[in-house]
Formats: structure tokens, sequence, C-alpha cells
């Protein structure tokens, strides 16, 4: 059997059960979802300094699921917040969704568009992009312009505006699909691909079955090299959970 750790790295328990709702939905009879978030933290994460902070909290749940002996880690926020620290400390796959979401629109079209959240992430999914070599697969990029916890407040008015640039996306920018760009969009990825008649991927179900694929392929973080676990030393303080 398969056992993933979708970790939402934000603290807001309502995105975490909207990430754990979608990872549910597309995982295959014997895989078991486990969704987690850290217990302190940002309630979301909408820039830089959020990302390193949040990026403490997924180091901590994947190293409980590592001792849980969990068959892979998600990490479920757009930024991708901690991912290759994430990689050299598990044992098993790690996958963000931001690039599970990428990889998967690549499949499906020759360029993508991203709809995000703030205007000021974008850099961050510009700079996942040149990282993971997707630059030249995405058309362009448009954020909503609300703060990410918009989307659990009940209103609605987030989930309007994802339509309202995916439809735009789909109109001008020349792309083939739409990815998503945020972990509490993701349930609305099936109902976007039936209405507006373009594939519009979300990363938390792409990395579910990633993460299924790579269990079945008896694949797992490579240890040879860079990713090798981290060279043991005496870490102090609050960091003192993470030694032995
Ligand atoms: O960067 C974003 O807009 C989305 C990102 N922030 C967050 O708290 N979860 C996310 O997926």
């Amino acid at each position: 059997d398969c056992v993933i750790q979708v970790i939402n790295p934000n603290t807001s328990q309502a995105m975490t059960a909207t990430i754990a709702g979608a990872a549910r939905a597309v995982a295959a009879p014997g895989t078991k979802i486990l969704a987690v978030c850290p217990p302190e933290g940002a309630p979301s994460i909408e820039g830089h300094f959020d990302e390193a902070i949040a990026a403490i909290g997924v180091l901590q749940q994947v190293k409980l699921g590592r001792e849980a002996g969990v068959s892979g880690h998600i990490i479920a926020c757009f930024g991708d917040p901690g991912l290759l620290a994430a990689r050299e400390l598990a044992s098993r796959p790690v996958v963000g969704i931001a690039e599970a979401a990428m990889h998967m629109a690549t499949l499906v079209a020759t360029r993508f568009s991203i709809v995000t959240t703030l205007p000021r992430t974008l850099i961050i999914a510009r700079h996942l992009l040149h990282q993971y070599g997707f630059e030249r697969h995405c058309a362009a990029l448009h954020a909503i312009d609300l703060p990410v916890l918009t989307l659990e407040d009940g209103s609605g008015l987030a989930q309007k505006k994802v339509r309202e640039q995916c439809i735009k996306a789909k109109q001008h920018d020349g792309s083939g699909a739409i990815v998503l760009g945020c972990g509490g969009m993701a349930d609305l990825a099936r109902e976007l691909t039936q209405e507006l008649g373009i594939p519009v991927i979300d990363g938390v179900s792409a990395a579910v079955k990633m993460i299924e694929s790579l269990h079945a392929l008896g694949l797992s973080t490579s240890k040879h090299g860079d990713l090798d676990f981290p060279l043991v030393k005496p870490l102090s303080g609050m960091f003192g959970s993470f030694n032995g």
C-alpha cells in the first residue's frame, strides 16, 4: 500500500481540509492520504519571508513522516517551500505541487498559463519556472489579486476571480493548459476544465499521482550526491528536534 503525507505548509486548517479533499478525490484505492500542517508558523504563505518560515514547518513534518514510514511526501504550497531541503531529509520521494502541475501541463500542452493569488508572488512562480526548466513552456502568469485565505472565506469571490483569470488566459495567452497556482485552488480544477474546455491543472492531485507512480516504480529520492541526508552536526535551540 501507498501512504502519502500531504503537507500544507501554512497553518490554515480550512486550507488543509481543501487540500486533503483534492488529494483523496484522486488517490488510488490502495493509497492512504495523511494530510498535515505545521502546528505553528504562517497562516498563509504570500512571499519570500513567509516561505522561509514555512520551510521549517515543512521539514519538521517531513521528519515526522519519515519516522512514520510514509511512502512519499507532498509540499502542498505553490512555492514548493523547502523542497530540496526536504529531499535531503527524506528517504522517500518529495514532490511540490508547483513542479507536479507544471510537469503535467507539459504532457498535455506545448505552453501553459499560471493563475495564482497575489501579484507579489508571481516572482516566486517565475523563480520555479527557471529552477525547473519550464520557462519556455509558460506563456503567461496571472494573479487574482486577493490574499490566499480569501479562498477559504466562503464568499466565493476568490473562486469567481480564478474563473475570470482562467477565461482570460484561455482567450489571450495562446496556451493550451492552465496551472492553478495555490493549494487552496485544488478543488476548482475539475469543474473549470469541464466548463472552460481547456485542461486546468491542480498540483495537489498531480502530485498524488506522481508519488503513486514513483512508489509503483520503486523510485525514491536519490541519496547519491547532493540530496544525501544532511551532514550530521549538533543543531541548537529550536532546531534541536532535528538532531538524531
Ligand atoms: O503563493 C500562493 O499564492 C499560494 C501559496 N500560499 C499558500 O499559503 N499556499 C499556497 O499554495
